[in-house]
């Protein structure tokens, strides 16, 4: 048998399925229901960061381009992925999403939802198309000084995987460090809100490094209260960048409409 150098040479998406199985995924499920995100440290390493971002400007790879203040979703922009997804997203897709069935499968039973996610994502997304959710949602954002992302859910059809991702590609650091060369951006925190029936809303901001990813819920989640479970809403969004550039790759689990 003769082994050629291409399957000799492990592929960034081989080295993100070694990524994904040494994660402790127990640890994130724990994170998931007490704060409703996790963070998975180091997911893409600064050379992966940099090939994903670095397609920004091509528009061959995407399938369409938002400016976000035309929509009233705040400021910035983000382009949608087009088939066939870069091998490194599809690579992300479909190694995370196993875990995330499990612990959505594990929701949905506690929120008393009929819905039951299949164990790969292939079988997933099946279902999605056939209801009509064919067009792919992986996305790439880009944000600039001034730039920010209001509150929001992604949402894009009746069928809505429960859990979502995004990866941090820029380096985050001081307006200082920004100036020095030494970060990529400054501000641009990643936030989410947690609304609870008959209670204030609860922000949380999420410390992310360049190449962490944070896992978190899509809409509603199952909190374990006194009497029983209960639910509350979440919603995500970026606080105003300050200073320089930040790209973030969101990973959404269904298709869309
Ligand atoms: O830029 C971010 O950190 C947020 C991205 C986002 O809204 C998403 O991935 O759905
Ligand atoms: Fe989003």
């Amino acid at each position: 048998m003769t082994t050629t150098l291409e399957t000799a040479m492990p592929t960034a998406a081989d080295a993100i399925a070694g990524r994904t199985g040494r994660i402790d995924w127990a640890a994130v499920a724990t994170a998931l229901d007490r704060q409703g995100s996790a963070i998975l440290p180091g997911l893409l390493v600064p050379d992966d960061c940099a090939t994903i971002s670095g397609l920004y400007p091509d528009d061959s790879r995407f399938r369409s381009h938002v400016v976000m203040a035309r929509h009233g979703f705040g400021q910035g922009a983000y382009k949608y992925f087009a088939r066939p997804l870069p091998d490194l997203v599809a690579a992300l897709r479909g190694r995370i999403y196993p875990h995330l069935a499990a612990i959505a499968n594990g929701w949905v039973a506690r929120m008393g939802l009929d819905d039951r996610y299949p164990d790969d994502h292939a079988s997933f997304l099946a279902r999605c198309h056939a209801a009509g959710q064919i067009r792919p949602t992986p996305l790439l954002l880009e944000y600039g000084p001034g730039d920010y992302n209001c509150l929001h859910q992604d949402l894009y059809g009746a069928l809505a995987f429960p859990l979502q991702l995004a990866v941090l590609l820029s380096r985050p650091g001081t307006e200082a460090a920004v100036a020095a060369g030494d970060a990529d951006f400054s501000g641009g925190e990643f936030v989410l809100t947690e609304q609870r029936p008959r209670m204030q809303s609860r922000a949380e901001v999420v410390p992310l490094g360049q190449g962490d990813a944070v896992v978190f819920a899509v809409n509603q989640r199952p909190v374990r209260g006194t009497r029983g479970d209960y639910r509350v809403t979440m919603r995500h969004g970026v606080s105003r960048v300050r200073a320089g550039r930040r790209h973030t790759l969101g990973i959404i689990f269904h298709d869309a409409q």
